[in-house]
């Protein structure tokens, strides 16, 4: 999801607005900025005095045929014309340190947010849209701090102190030059909008690309697979083709504002040349006067060119910034409490559910009805329930991924809600279906459960995961950085050291969402007797497909309708609830998929 630009929110609020919320990063560099800014002034100021010298050349020495002071003269050009390059050599090395500094704490804070964000928010965000705004929007906002604004403050000061020395060389030459600026800043507030809107709409499209792109990157398998890679590059081409057409749009926004960016100073030039020459026909102006006038009029023509272009950059930037605060925005929905209960020093890992509730933003019907559980210190439960009947949802809950929207979950009698989410995490730990790994080392990986891990103790959760001998067989072991998402493992491997990390911190509550599900038989048979030994000590809760799974478990509970259908052992379970019988006896719960809740209500 991704707010578009053509929505009357986005468009009633101003660049301006957008652009103050900048302040807080901008503030504590504002020095160096400052003192970009005023060698820029200076350097301009430089610019603007050398036509005043060359004024004083042509009515004086040229005018006089009198070389006498000429070398003063082009001295003090060619002193002026070093302090300019010099004066803006230095602006450029002020500006860089503290740009990069904003665009690296907003992309820092952005990531910590998206971080503490709930799995909610990410469900509905497109990556590729996440993606852009860390990327490019952010880049966008450091060019603008660099550079537009510098000289929208600059040549804004250069065109008015240009516009009062004009005036003071000659009032018609500055009259004409007014006359001509008026609806060149009137065309370019008409465009500002208009521009605005596009860039907006230019910036989303990038983000869809940039989730098309990674999508078919992430997918390439499926993709290869059913042979489905033409489906996606004509989805790919057609979003680049829109992406194109905004582009295209924006550049004839700006190239009309161009054309007219360039005509009205060159009018005005010619304007300033006819008047000046008759003033002259008629001796009411120098000649040096005239060089003047057209010296400084053609100076300010950066200055006055840039301006439109420089609030088309603006405008840029501002919609940059909308998008970077949208994400920045969204709220926090699952946060430690302000004032955290404190873990017992030593947790049991009583695991108790509550009348728990739950429903997805935005859907009709809620997963959880009422689901009370109760789990004691050290007990092994397995969850089993019909595909779609809500079971790694219910485990999401216990870690707090998401937040239950009735009923309470307690550990050791606290409500999770009313522990330092740190507390939280580190007494619960959890290894989900599709084992995510990440662009690091074994090691990292597996240290994720726990950051202050010693080697023994990583290698002590290798082996309760069954993964230490496939480990001591990569080319550099614990050392070997795994592929992106760990591609480069196999499944079965994947989840194993997944599982390690659940492990590593021995936790005094486990949840874990099918965690033998891609194993084979034979690895299964030990990563279950290694997880026995894990789970004597340990509170666990384990979404289980299969009789395998549900063979760890002391108790199992069905889960049907939203509810706890039935708790009970294996055995009990198997003789006396043909819906359970029926689940498992199958082979696996997967294979009784499709069968609507109702159904498995009513067993
Ligand atoms: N992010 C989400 N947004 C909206 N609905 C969701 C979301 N995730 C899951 N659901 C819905 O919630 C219901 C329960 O899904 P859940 O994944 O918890 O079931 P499950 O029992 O774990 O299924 P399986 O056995 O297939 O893994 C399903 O109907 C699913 O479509």
């Amino acid at each position: 999801m991704a707010a578009r630009a053509d929505h009357p929110r986005i468009r009633r609020r101003s660049t301006l607005a957008a652009l103050r919320r900048l302040g807080p990063y901008v503030w504590p560099e504002r020095w160096p900025l400052i003192g970009s800014a005023l060698a820029a002034l200076a350097s301009m100021l430089c610019g603007l005095t050398i036509p005043l010298v060359t004024q004083r050349i042509v009515d004086g020495p040229i005018a006089h045929h009198d070389a006498g002071h000429l070398p003063w003269l082009v001295a003090v050009v060619l002193a002026l014309g070093a302090a300019e390059a010099g004066l803006f050599f230095v602006r450029r090395r002020l500006v860089a340190r503290p740009t990069t500094t904003i665009e690296a704490r907003m992309r820092a804070d952005l990531y910590h947010h998206l971080q503490r964000l709930p799995v909610a928010f990410h469900d509905q965000w497109q990556s590729g849209q996440l993606l852009s705004r860390a990327v490019g929007d952010l880049s966008t906002v450091r060019r603008f701090v660099a550079f537009v604004l510098t000289f929208l403050i600059v040549n804004g000061l250069t065109l008015l102190v240009g516009i009062g020395v004009l005036f003071a060389l000659s009032t018609l030459a500055g009259v004409i030059m007014v006359a001509g600026a008026v609806p060149l800043v009137i065309v370019s507030v008409l465009y500002e909008s208009r521009f605005k809107v596009a860039a907006r709409r230019a910036q989303d499209q990038q983000g869809e690309l940039a989730t098309t792109v990674e999508e078919a990157v992430l997918g390439i398998r499926v993709l290869k697979a059913f042979g489905r890679g033409p489906d996606l590059a004509a989805r790919f081409a057609g979003q680049a083709r829109e992406l194109r057409g905004t582009e295209l749009y924006k550049i004839s926004i700006l190239a009309l504002l161009w054309a007219v960016i360039i005509a009205l100073p060159e009018l005005a030039l010619a304007g300033q040349i006819a008047a000046g020459t008759a003033a002259i026909a008629h001796g009411a102006m120098t000649v040096g006067t005239l060089v003047a006038v057209v010296t400084v009029s053609t100076y300010l023509r950066w200055p006055t060119d840039s301006i439109g272009w420089l609030l088309a950059e603006a405008n840029q930037a501002a919609s940059a910034c909308e998008r970077y605060w949208e994400v920045r925005d969204a709220p926090r929905t699952v946060g430690g409490p302000p004032r955290p209960r404190p873990l017992p020093a030593a947790p049991r890992g009583a695991l108790r559910l509550e009348g728990v509730r739950f429903g997805y933003p935005g859907a009709s019907a809620e997963v959880l009805r009422g689901v009370d559980l109760e789990i004691r210190p050290g007990e092994t439960v397995a969850l089993v329930g019909a595909t779609g009947s809500g079971k790694t949802t219910l485990a999401a809950l216990v870690p707090r991924l998401a937040d239950v929207t009735g009923g309470r979950i307690t550990v050791d009698g606290i409500d999770v809600r009313d522990l330092a989410l740190a507390d939280l995490r580190r007494v619960v730990a959890t290894a989900f279906e599709d084992p995510v790994l990440f662009s690091m080392s074994v090691r990292e990986n597996v240290a994720l459960g726990r950051p202050e891990a010693t080697e023994a103790e990583i290698r002590a959760a290798l082996r309760v995961a069954h993964a230490e001998e496939f480990v001591d067989a990569l080319p550099w072991g614990l050392a070997t950085r795994i592929g992106e998402q760990g591609l480069s493992l196999s499944g079965g491997q994947r989840q194993r050291l997944a599982l390690a990390r659940a492990v590593v911190g021995r936790p005094a509550v486990l949840v874990l969402d099918d965690p033998l599900s891609a194993l084979d038989v034979h690895t299964e048979a030990e990563v279950e007797a290694a997880l026995r030994r894990v789970l004597r000590d340990t509170t666990a809760l384990i979404v289980a497909h299969r009789p395998s799974t549900v063979r760890l478990a002391d108790r199992v509970a069905l889960l049907a309708g939203g509810r706890i259908a039935a708790v009970g052992s294996h055995a009990e379970l198997l003789t006396h609830h043909p819906g359970y019988r029926s689940l498992l006896t199958t082979g696996a719960a997967a294979e009784a998929g499709g069968r609507p809740n109702e159904e498995v209500a009513a067993w």
